[in-house]
């Protein structure tokens, strides 16, 4: 079987270990994509997820890209080749899937930009364990047993490596990074639509900068 090569495993593992955070960012308005994520890096959160979620991630993570060089950018919800490809084109960083299926771990090999894959079960890690996969998005953390099952998953696979996502908020975010097989929490409740909608960066930025402190005092 094909494994993927340690260069990408050691890209993601950068990515992870850049920041304790990883906000999950759903664009609803184009023109809302760059201020949002500049409020972020301001706030001391430079990891990002655009997602694909809407019709306008592509753009964004184009946009952010090119006048954020100090953010680092990964998409989200990929979750076809046609997808992972765009997602390069458009300068992401590295791609995120909700979950695994054979053909796109095997697809992500052959990528230029690397694959943090989601996996919620034993049996989705052994799909990509087997290829090599070290560092995995852990998704939907808390329905998918929260901290007990990332205690749990570390007794067969010590050497692997979580970012738990789903359902995640400010306050649970530090029992998370607790656990030794966690590097990073990622979560949209930096992100809440309303101050979005409102334009208020401010706030964006004060969550990002509270949130960070929290975790520096756990
Ligand atoms: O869109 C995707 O590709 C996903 O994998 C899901 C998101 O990462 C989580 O749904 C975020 O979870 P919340 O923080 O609970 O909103």
């Amino acid at each position: 079987m094909s494994q993927v090569s340690t260069e990408h495993q050691e890209q993601i593992r950068k990515v992870l270990q850049a920041s304790p955070l990883m906000p999950v960012i759903t664009i609803q308005n184009p023109d809302h994509a760059l201020p949002l994520c500049r409020a972020l890096v301001e706030g001391g959160v430079r990891v990002l997820e655009i997602t694909l979620r809407t019709e306008h991630g592509l753009e964004a993570i184009q946009s952010v890209r090119a006048a954020l060089p100090e953010a680092i950018v990964g998409a989200g919800t990929v979750t076809s080749r046609r997808q992972y490809r765009q997602v390069e084109s458009a300068g992401a960083q590295f791609a995120i899937t909700p979950g695994v299926t054979e053909d796109i771990l095997d697809f992500a090999m052959t990528a230029n930009v690397p694959l943090l894959p989601g996996v919620a079960t034993a049996s989705d890690l052994m799909l990509a364990y087997s290829r090599g996969y070290r560092y995995f998005k852990f998704f939907p953390a808390e329905v998918a047993g929260g901290t007990r099952a990332l205690k749990a998953l570390n007794g067969p696979f010590p050497d692997v490596m979580f970012c738990p996502t789903g359902g995640i908020a400010q306050d649970t975010a530090s029992g998370y990074l607790q656990e030794s097989n966690v590097l990073t929490v990622g979560g949209s409740w930096l992100t809440p639509a309303e101050s979005v909608a409102r334009q208020d960066w401010a706030a964006i930025t004060e969550i990002a900068r509270t949130s960070l402190e929290a975790l520096a005092r756990a």
